[in-house]
């Protein structure tokens, strides 16, 4: 009996089965930008993602996934936050249903339709992404809010292969795709001490939340929700949306904004 974002297997009921579910870095959060604490020390952050090998799509049964050759140091994300640079593992998306809030993280209590995560791991402390995702500084994970608007003029590469993955377990080569494509133009950023928003929820990401969201069409963000949560041969067909965990409480942490 798997967890997922139904009425009985929600997040709600993970911490049943997933303890850490009520711990003290939990994600995602309601980011209060009035009550960030804007920190000079904090710089910028750098994506080296010019030589990223994409290397397939794929639909986990909880959102579709493009994962991409982290055997080397060839893509990564350093700076900001950081003590080293992490390599670049997967990104994957959040939504909601049609015209509904859909992110995981919100905005002085204001949700996005959708919400990016590009997930990278601490490759020079840990030697696998396992045991990088159980470590309380194993993942850096960027996100990035989707907003409603117009076509996004590269998003089509990704819906367009969707129908290609619409079960769970489907996967397909996806090779040659630079997720710098999907970023904003300021890279500004609020940060600080979380966990996966799925389970196993390890209490290991340094999430750098970038403030400003990309635009894409209600068109374009519907195609996400032709995806199933089901297998092909199973018999419930249950359309893929609403697929992200609510505001968690903040406890003793601070958010901190770059400048
Ligand atoms: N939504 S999110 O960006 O926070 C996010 C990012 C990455 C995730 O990976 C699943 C996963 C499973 N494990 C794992 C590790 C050791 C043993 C068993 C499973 N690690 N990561 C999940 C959620
Ligand atoms: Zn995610």
């Amino acid at each position: 009996h798997h967890w997922g974002y139904g009425k009985e297997d929600g997040p709600s009921a993970w911490h049943r089965q997933y303890p850490v579910a009520k711990g003290n870095r939990q994600s995602p959060i309601d980011i209060i930008p009035n009550e960030a604490r804007r920190d000079s020390t904090l710089g910028p952050i750098f994506l080296k993602y010019d030589q990223c090998r994409s290397l397939n799509i794929a639909n986990n049964g909880h959102s579709v996934v493009v994962e991409f050759d982290d055997s080397d140091d060839r893509s990564v994300v350093l700076g900001g936050p950081l003590d080293n640079p992490y390599r670049l593992k997967q990104f994957h998306f959040h939504w909601g249903g049609k015209g509904c809030e859909g992110s995981e993280h919100t905005v002085a209590g204001v949700g996005y339709a959708s919400e990016l995560h590009v997930v990278h791991w601490n490759a020079v402390k840990y030697k696998t992404y396992n045991d990088a995702a159980a470590a309380p500084d194993g993942l850096a994970v960027l996100g990035i809010f989707l907003e409603l608007g117009d076509d996004h003029r590269w998003l089509h590469m990704i819906t367009d292969a969707l129908y290609t993955v619409k079960f769970k377990g489907s996967a397909t080569d996806f090779k040659g795709f630079n997720p710098k494509c999907l970023l904003p133009s300021s890279l500004h950023y609020w940060t600080y001490l979380g966990s996966l928003t799925t389970p196993p929820l390890h209490e290991s990401v340094t999430w750098i939340v970038l403030k400003e969201p990309i635009v894409v069409s209600e068109k374009q963000l519907g195609m996400f929700r032709m995806l199933q949560f089901n297998g092909e041969e199973e018999d419930q067909r249950m359309r893929m949306e609403n697929n992200f965990r609510p505001p968690q409480n903040l406890k003793e942490r601070i958010v901190r904004s770059s400048n």
